[in-house]
């Protein structure tokens, strides 16, 4: 656990880029710092492994005060990415990967072994290891980076910005990887971006930032999304939350009705639309009154998996514009309408 008790960043100029921030950063969760430019995102960071000392107030990891361990000591423990991965122009994927164990006198075979293990970690082919930087693509020098933070195995991961530089696609691909080698690695990880959908799409907290370095709010991605604190908040969380919120909660618990399921050739008498299924329980396809040909059955959502999100990309996709919910094995469970689903919102607050 990082913990800030009242601490200030004042830089030479007067700029309080920092004030007084008091906060827990949880072992083993991302945690994530979002604001708008100038917040104080970076020096909150930076002052974690004393690249910025703060001018007042304590910063303790594990409960030990930072500003009495020397600072290379304070940066083993402490993975450090950022933008373009910040590699070694000339040395190879490889050497720079193994640039910390080089670093902590570990021998050339053991630093290297490690390197390529690492690689494939964060879904890098070998055949990258003799390559150097330039020969690679943004994303891919992006991995890079985070291979190099992880190399010594530190418990805790500093990432400033380490997405920004990449194109929306391979941007989300790099989110994805990350949840998933969270999942598997458990580190203390704290994420800084400027980007409101990084922040609830990474975080397990989320701590929005004022400019002047004051917190906004500090909590979960559902709850800043179901309950900002300010308008402030409100504002930098954009127009759309209440669709984002959709995300977060799960499709469990939803009504779904079974009045619309038919057998291929049946159509009841009154209804506009009816999912017509399979003998084996899977959708085949809509059925509407008066048309002969079914219409493809564009997406479904699987309950109790999915979030209420791809419920409501279930039913705006169907011709119908009623979701459809199938089980693990893709069986039709039932179905759901829009209103059901947006009423959902409405009730209190689940976390993931
Ligand atoms: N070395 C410095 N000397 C003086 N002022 C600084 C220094 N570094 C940062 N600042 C100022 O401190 C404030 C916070 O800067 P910081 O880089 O921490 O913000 P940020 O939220 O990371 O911004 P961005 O999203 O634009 O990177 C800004 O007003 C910035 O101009």
């Amino acid at each position: 656990m990082i913990t800030f008790s009242e601490v200030t960043k004042r830089y030479p100029d007067g700029t309080v880029a920092v004030d007084e921030l008091s906060l827990e950063i949880p072992a083993g969760k991302i945690t994530v710092f979002v604001g708008p430019s100038g917040c104080g995102k970076t020096t909150t960071l930076r002052m974690i492994n004393r690249m910025v000392e703060p001018s007042s107030g304590t910063i303790r990891l594990d409960g030990e005060n930072i500003s009495a361990s020397d600072p290379p000591t304070l940066r083993r423990r402490i993975g450090y990415v950022i933008q373009h991965g910040g590699l070694f122009p000339h040395r190879t994927v490889v050497d720079n990967v193994a640039t910390v164990p080089y670093l902590l006198g570990w021998d050339r075979r053991k630093a290297r072994r490690r390197a390529m293990e690492l690689l494939d970690l964060v879904g890098l082919p070998a055949s990258f290891a003799k390559r150097y930087p330039y020969q690679l693509s943004g994303g891919q020098q992006q991995r890079v980076g985070v291979a190099r933070a992880l190399a010594a195995d530190p418990p805790v991961m500093l990432m400033d910005e380490p997405f920004s530089a990449v194109d929306p696609v391979v941007r989300k691909s790099l989110q994805e990887e990350l949840v998933r080698l969270q999942a598997e690695l458990h580190k203390t990880i704290v994420f800084v971006t400027h980007d409101i959908d990084e922040a609830v799409r990474l975080g397990d907290q989320v701590c929005v930032l004022k400019v002047g370095g004051r917190i906004g709010q500090y909590d979960t991605p559902a709850n800043l999304l179901a309950a900002p604190a300010d308008d402030f908040v409100a504002q930098f969380l954009g127009e759309d939350r209440g669709v984002r919120r959709l995300a977060f909660l799960s499709s469990d618990g939803l009504p779904l009705t079974t009045d619309r399921l038919v057998a291929a050739g049946t159509m009841p008498a009154g209804l506009e639309w009816a999912l017509v299924v399979d003998a084996d329980g899977r959708p085949a396809g809509w059925a509407t009154a008066g048309d002969p040909d079914l219409r493809p059955c564009a997406r479904t959502f699987t309950v109790g998996v999915d979030s209420l999100r791809s419920a409501l990309d279930s039913a705006i996709l169907n011709p119908s514009g009623i979701a459809v919910g199938v089980d693990a094995d893709g069986r039709v469970v039932g179905l759901a309408d829009q209103a059901e689903i947006t009423l959902r919102l409405r009730m209190p607050v689940a976390t993931r």
